[in-house]
């Protein structure tokens, strides 16, 4: 902010004496000095209303006037609210009124006579002074202009500010209200579905063991009532029809849930390790036994043993079998110390059981033994009911084995899986589900239409006229010629002829046949 000189010169000055000759010479002065907006005048009445309507930058004002002193007329401009900012300077010839006339308002004083440069001086002097006030007024004013225009426009924003945080926090309100009724109806749907599931469960799921049939009921309702108790179980069926995880279920509904559940395939087990396997032996027991094992019957102490396809345990397996399950008593394999083991006996077989005790390959014994608690699984072709369920459940298994997004099981695929009379029983038609799922496309599951040579293969030949065990096989063959010889697997004969691998294969042990 700065003041030139063309400021200065262009300043608004008015001369006030009743002198003309002091008039005259001020006037001049100035005017020679450049002052472009001088004024004079002689009567000093006129003063505030020239003031008034000029603005002037600074009044010279002489103090000894006839009419009114220089001392009235400051007066006069005092209660004109003129006197504030506008410098007057007096003229004066008495020293002694330099300090009243300072007291009065006057901004500094000229002695008389004029010291024409001391004169010029104090006037640009004070003119430069009054200019930066004037300048500083009118920033000040711009200043107060724009902080009172940004202040109603601060003011302006912070009530709409205020408005909209009103408005956000009704709708947050809102919100958490739909929030809280969201959770609410959540929460509830999920005790419902929680609740559905375990409707669900309690009707068609029995453990893992998956079926809503009457037959099968009266299967989970023996399980329920033997579960508790520490009798043995006999579990009779055909191959596939669940044997298996119906012994996991006794299990897991036990008090020895806790302990294991150790499984003994005897179809598996090499006639000459299946003493040791069940009752261990000591380092050195027989040749090539470098070193310590632990029996099955040790490993299964306190929790159950599932001795799987005991049909098929060799005949002098059996006596020693019937005595742990007798005593709980047994020897280790070259020692002479007596264990004794708190074991639950589960057993299972697909054969007929006194069948082979009158043909003289089970032991009639071991056989009540093992009887006291039978449960037979019905085959899936007498509970076809199931079979929709049990689809469903292996879809879920194979589409999330498999990565597939298979929804869609259509009637006739339903009707197709429901007209076959699955030999393998839920074996085969897992089987059948995972390989259906394999090979379908899209959404719909697509079955096979091959289950027809089975239900062919499964009525060849009259069987009256032939004994069974010749029967069986030529049968056996039959099929191992159709597989290639292939065994296992979903091309496999064991699945045609609806049999666990293993078994087959201890079936093809005890029939002598060997790939021809
Ligand atoms: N009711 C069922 N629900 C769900 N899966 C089942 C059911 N029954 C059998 N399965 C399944 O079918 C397959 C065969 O079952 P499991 O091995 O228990 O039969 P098994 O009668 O013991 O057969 P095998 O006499 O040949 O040993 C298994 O994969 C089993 O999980």
């Amino acid at each position: 902010m700065e003041i030139t000189a063309n400021d200065i010169l262009n300043a608004k000055i008015l001369i006030v004496d009743d002198q003309e000759p002091n008039v005259l010479l001020l006037e001049q002065l100035l005017l020679e000095s450049g002052y472009t907006m001088v004024t004079t005048t002689m009567d000093p009445q006129v003063v505030c209303d020239l003031n008034r309507i000029n603005n002037y930058d600074l009044i010279l004002l002489d103090l000894q006037m006839p009419k009114m002193d220089g001392f009235e007329v400051m007066a006069a401009l005092k209660a004109d609210h003129s006197m504030d900012y506008l410098p007057v300077l007096v003229l004066t010839a008495q020293p002694n009124h330099k300090l009243q006339a300072l007291q009065a308002g006057a901004k500094d004083f000229i002695s008389k006579p004029f010291d024409l440069v001391e004169v010029k001086t104090r006037i640009h002097n004070m003119l430069e002074v009054r200019l930066l006030y004037k300048k500083l007024e009118k920033n000040n004013i711009t200043l107060e202009d724009i902080v009172q225009k940004r202040t109603v426009e601060l003011t302006k924003t912070n009530l709409q500010l205020g408005l909209e945080i009103e408005e956000r926090k009704k709708a947050e309100a809102s919100l958490r209200d739909t929030y809280t009724q969201i959770k609410q109806l959540k929460d509830k749907l999920q005790a419902e579905n929680t609740y559905l599931q375990k409707e669900v469960a309690r009707q068609f799921n029995f453990d893992e063991i998956i079926g809503s049939s009457k037959l099968l009921s009266q299967v989970f309702q023996k399980v329920e009532q033997v579960a508790p108790m520490h009798a043995t179980v006999l579990l009779l069926g055909e191959t596939g029809t669940g044997k298996g995880v119906v012994a996991r279920a006794i299990h897991s509904r036990s008090s020895r849930k806790k302990r294991p559940l150790i499984t003994v395939d005897c179809t598996t087990l090499p006639v000459a390790l299946i003493e040791s396997e069940l009752f261990g032996r000591e380092r050195g027991a027989f040749t090539g036994s470098d070193s310590k094992q632990i029996g099955r019957f040790e490993l299964a102490d306190g929790g159950t043993l599932f001795l799987d396809e005991i049909g098929e345990m060799p005949l002098e397996m059996q006596a020693k079998l019937l005595r742990v399950i007798q005593d709980g008593e047994f020897e280790r394999l070259g020692s002479p110390r007596t264990i004794k083991v708190d074991v639950r006996i589960i057993a299972a077989t697909n054969r007929n059981l006194i069948e082979e005790v009158r043909n003289g390959k089970f032991r009639e014994d071991l056989y009540y033994r093992l009887n006291v608690f039978p449960i037979t699984l019905p085959p899936l072709r007498q509970r076809k009911e199931d079979i929709s369920l049990l689809v469903n459940h292996f879809l879920i298994k194979f589409n999330k084995k498999i990565g597939k997004q298979i929804d869609i099981i259509t009637q006739d695929a339903l009707n197709t899986l429901q007209q076959h009379q699955w030999p393998g029983n839920v074996r085969e038609l897992e089987s059948a589900i995972e390989r259906a799922v394999i090979l379908s496309e899209g959404k719909s599951l697509q079955i096979l239409d091959r289950f027809e040579s089975f239900d062919k293969l499964a009525t060849i030949e009259e069987p009256s006229m032939k004994a069974l065990v010749e029967l069986e096989y030529e049968h056996i063959v039959k099929v191992l010629q159709q597989t290639g010889w292939r065994i296992e697997g979903n091309k496999g004969a064991a699945l045609i002829l609806g049999l666990n691998p293993s078994t087959l294969r201890a079936r093809m042990r005890k029939q002598g046949i060997t790939r021809q």
